[in-house]
């Protein structure tokens, strides 16, 4: 069968995503993704108002704090109203602020996270609704790694916007400018020099941090690649034992080690060198603030220049939070870019178009029932992947309804290709597939691939049970109809044999059952599904003989009363066929049943035959 599975290499997909530089279109692309926080607006409109409420009470500390140190050096303060406050209701008043910040951060926490987990799984839901609808090449242009990790990664990185960068963005540039402000007032001549001195060093040191992050990547990247050979070769066991590889695994770990030494030792040699900048350079600063302050303090009462001692202290109070809201700026706009990076990327998945399944109402034909008359007619296609390959030409024969016919030829030629075209995985490039005398084009996709059924070449079960996996083909099947499948297609004689019959779990992808096992299984499963039409693509594996009987019979049971298109590896398994064709090069090369194409002279089937003749 053709493989149109995903591509499962790279599962560390977003590490190495260029992140968007933060300008108007990346913003107005990123932020389509709030389309999804407007069911939750009233939600998010309480917590902006949250947010100001304990931003501004945040704002307040400094100043009221000032007031405290002037009551101190007995200068009360006095309200407008005339009513004068000493220590004792500075303090209380100081308290009760810090009370009402509490409350307000709590609020705005409790609702900022509703609206995120919401958000987030409506997200979640509309990605994977997508994922399940999107058509087949898109799978296979795109890693799986890089489409999962647009619902786990990309996701995650939304969620910590909305329940937290959002916040600290507003929160920071409102204590920036409202800092700003106020220190503008206490003095504007103290605030010049603060502002030529401090924000340098606080960008600085930002820069600084930047580095070391970027070191740091490289320690965590290093270490996943130790942990990568971990897993592989622990996975792959019996691989390396049976090489006689263990001394090289060991050479090969340990190298890798020494990677993660040399650059944790490099990336902690910048951390102590930031540890020391930021001790002398960052409070050098502040004394410098509180040198040019302490002067203006001491400056006799009368000039204009003098600050009072209480005036001081909330001076150093916001200047301390405005350097960390600088510096939390900058960690933020990482943060931002990344979110809109984000964003784009699951948007992106969003405005892919679809299949057209799942349709209601339906678009095009629904029939209840398919009697299975299928007809192609010149049929020829490319991969939407590898479209300067012609894989199929002129491929036009008829199938009666009920008629078994077997596909047979080289590797590659095409036959998993022409019946995997009957499912409509891909666009034709020519020609035309009729069954029941209507373009399959007409059908209502979902309608049409609900009557036709698959058992590929290995199957794939999913990691549940047994019975979830044979009623995967009728979704609500009673046990009943479950065990009566699994009767038909020689799987309930070792089901019942398991302890938990039923209910035993497979593995994942199935590993507990046995090859023959699972393919019974899968035969039990498109037994009730019960299509009109099947397309059987016979498992090249071997299997022994005794189990080969059992799985053969099953298939003979599925194939009765349906249409069957059989992908044919052994030629021993279809002398009972309707026809064969025989498929060359994306061609039909010759047609025509068992006896009849044996008996031709030089004809590649006789040819075949008896190359497995001689092989057996
Ligand atoms: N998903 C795909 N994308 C691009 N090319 C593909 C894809 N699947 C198959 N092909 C190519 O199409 C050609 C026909 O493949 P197909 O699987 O139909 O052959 P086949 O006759 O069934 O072979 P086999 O007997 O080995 O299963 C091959 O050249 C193959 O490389």
């Amino acid at each position: 069968m053709a493989r149109s599975g995903l591509n499962t290499s790279g599962s560390d997909a977003t590490a190495d995503l260029p992140k968007p530089k933060v300008n108007k279109e990346s913003l107005q692309r990123g932020l389509r993704i709030f389309r999804f926080v407007l069911p939750y607006r009233a939600k998010f409109a309480v917590g902006m108002v949250l947010l100001v409420l304990s931003s501004l009470s945040t704002m307040t500390f400094p100043w009221i704090g000032g007031k405290l140190v002037d009551a101190a050096n007995d200068k009360p303060f006095t309200l407008p109203g005339g009513l004068v406050l000493d220590i004792n209701r500075i303090a209380l008043g100081l308290f009760l602020v810090t009370v009402l910040q509490g409350l307000f951060s709590f609020g705005r926490i409790w609702f900022f996270t509703q609206v995120s987990e919401f958000t987030v799984r409506d997200i979640r839901q509309a990605l994977y609704a997508k994922f399940m609808q999107l058509p087949i090449p898109f799978f296979e242009q795109n890693r799986v790694g890089a489409v999962t990790s647009r619902i786990t990664s990309d996701v995650a990185q939304i969620q910590d916007s909305f329940s937290l960068t959002l916040a600290e963005l507003f929160r920071q540039v409102f204590t920036l400018l409202a800092g700003l402000a106020f220190i503008m007032v206490v003095s504007w001549k103290l605030s010049v020099f603060m502002l030529v001195t401090f924000p340098p060093i606080v960008l600085a040191a930002g820069l600084f941090g930047r580095k070391i992050r970027t070191l740091s990547r490289t320690v965590q990247q290093e270490l996943a690649h130790t942990n990568t050979i971990v897993e592989e070769t622990l996975q792959a066991i019996n691989s390396v034992k049976a090489f006689t590889n263990e001394r090289f695994e060991i050479k090969r770990y340990n190298t890798a080690l020494r990677k993660v030494v040399q650059s944790a030792l490099q990336s902690n040699l910048y951390r102590g060198g930031f540890v020391s900048f930021v001790i002398i350079g960052l409070f050098g600063g502040i004394i410098l603030v509180l040198w040019r302050g302490a002067t203006l303090v001491h400056t006799p009462k009368t000039d204009p220049n003098h600050l009072d001692i209480g005036q001081l202290v909330s001076f150093i109070l916001y200047t301390v939070y405005i350097g960390a809201s600088v510096a939390g700026l900058g960690e933020l706009y990482g943060k931002v870019q990344s979110t809109l990076g984000a964003s784009e990327r699951i948007l992106e998945i969003l405005d892919e178009t679809p299949e057209p399944t799942l349709l209601e109402p339906a678009l095009g034909l629904v029939p209840v029932q398919v009697r299975g008359e299928i007809r192609y007619e010149h049929v020829a296609f490319r991969y939407p992947t590898r479209p300067d390959v012609a894989v199929l030409q002129d491929i036009d024969f008829y199938i009666a309804a009920g008629e078994k016919i077997a596909l047979v030829g080289p590797s590659g030629a095409g036959k998993s290709t022409i019946a995997g075209l009957l499912m409509q995985f891909y666009p034709l490039s020519g020609g035309r597939i009729v069954v029941d005398g209507h373009d399959v084009a007409d059908y209502d996709l979902t309608a049409l691939r609900s009557h036709i059924g698959i058992v590929p070449q290995e199957t794939l079960l999913f990691g549940g049970t047994i019975r979830d996996n044979i009623a995967y083909g009728k979704p609500g099947a009673t046990d009943q109809e479950i065990i009566e499948a699994a009767r038909r297609a020689n799987a309930w004689q070792f089901i019942s044999a398991f302890p938990e019959s039923l209910d035993t779990v497979v593995g994942d992808r199935g590993i507990k059952l046995s090859g023959g096992q699972r393919q019974r299984v899968a035969i039990a499963r498109a037994i009730l599904k019960n299509p009109a039409i099947l397309i059987l693509d016979e498992a090249t594996s071997s299997l022994d003989s005794e189990s080969e009987k059992l799985v053969q019979g099953a298939l003979d049971e599925l194939m009765q009363n349906r249409t069957s298109l059989i992908i044919a590896h052994r030629l021993s398994t279809i002398r009972k066929v309707d026809k064969i064709l025989v498929i060359d090069g994306g061609r039909i090369v010759e047609a025509g049943s068992h006896d009849e194409l044996s008996e031709r002279e030089g004809g590649l089937y006789a040819n075949l035959l008896r190359l497995q003749f001689e092989l057996a």
